[in-house]
């Protein structure tokens, strides 16, 4: 194989010895990949990625722009179905059942595998019926008061909302506005809250306060967060998986060991800030 790297990173082949995934033992495991492709059209995004994600830990992908961080987390509660041209193969395991198998229901796995986006998107209703969307779209309204209340404060928002409930959640800040959509999430009682770049969008001190409510949530959530910022990734993650351009997983394991001891050479070099 050429040992030239292109300045953003690797070509498009990556033979298996080039790789350092660690294995998640079956029993910790909520979320696995096996051989998972996605296609735009006739662009591969993902390049038979082959991982697992464990229960109630937070796990960074982390790469430069464009190795597919995104699309990965699409993957796993099947956002890429709404996008016309995408095409996956290969499998994602949630709790050990391939998401894309022709019984799964989309919109059961998205109450499961929650999401929270870049840009918060509170829905132009007041804080109580954003939180209370979820569980009113699924006719679940028994404690209602109750649940919106433990989400709000589960979201670390509570105490800064819980006597204007009835005011718009878009009139918040932006890092209220992130939390309510975390509150929002939770509200349905997921298991997995998938998280891309929340708070690329927030200043330093709303950014902290997200930081500690990830911490937080993984007591009781598992969380897989898409981020740019590798100080981020090394403070908040267990685990972290290094994509690299062409959609390749490269490098997986312990959040400490990967940015103390990456085994790869070009993970080490984008870790270093070489290129990404
Ligand atoms: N909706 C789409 N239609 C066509 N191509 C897409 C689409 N979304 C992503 N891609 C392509 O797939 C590749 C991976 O994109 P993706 O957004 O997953 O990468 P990323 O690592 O999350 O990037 P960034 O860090 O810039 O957000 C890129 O080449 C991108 O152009």
């Amino acid at each position: 194989m050429s040992s030239e790297w292109s300045a953003t990173g690797l070509d498009d082949s990556q033979p298996e010895s080039e790789r350092d995934i660690e294995r998640i033992p079956p029993e910790e495991t909520i979320i696995e990949a096996e051989g998972l492709d996605v296609y735009y059209g006739e662009e591969r995004a993902l390049n038979d990625v082959s991982m697992s994600i464990p229960e109630q830990e937070v796990t960074a992908i982390i790469g430069p722009s464009g190795c597919g961080k995104s699309t990965f987390l699409r993957s796993i509660n099947r956002m890429n179905d709404l996008i016309d041209i995408a095409r996956v193969t290969g499998e994602l395991r949630f709790k050990g059942k391939n998401v894309y198998d022709d019984d799964v229901d989309p919109v059961a796995l998205r109450r499961q595998v929650g999401m929270v986006f870049q840009a918060p998107n509170p829905f132009p209703k007041s804080i109580y019926d954003n939180v209370a969307y979820g569980p009113r779209i699924q006719n679940d309204t028994e404690n209602l008061d109750e649940r919106v209340e433990r989400a709000l404060r589960q979201a670390a928002l509570w105490d800064e909302v819980s006597d204007r409930l009835d005011e718009r959640g878009t009139d918040l800040s932006g890092g209220q506005q992130q939390r309510l959509c975390i509150a929002r999430a939770i509200a349905v009682d997921p298991e997995v809250i998938l998280m891309d770049e929340p708070a690329s969008a927030l200043d330093p001190v709303a950014t902290s306060k997200i930081e500690d409510l990830i911490d937080e949530l993984a007591e009781d959530y598992t969380v897989v967060i898409v981020t740019h910022n590798m100080q981020q990734a090394a403070r908040i993650s267990d685990k972290t998986a290094v994509f690299l351009t062409g959609g390749h997983l490269v490098e997986y394991g312990d959040t400490d060991r990967i940015f103390q001891n990456p085994r790869n050479e070009r993970v080490e070099d984008y870790i270093s800030g070489k290129f990404g």
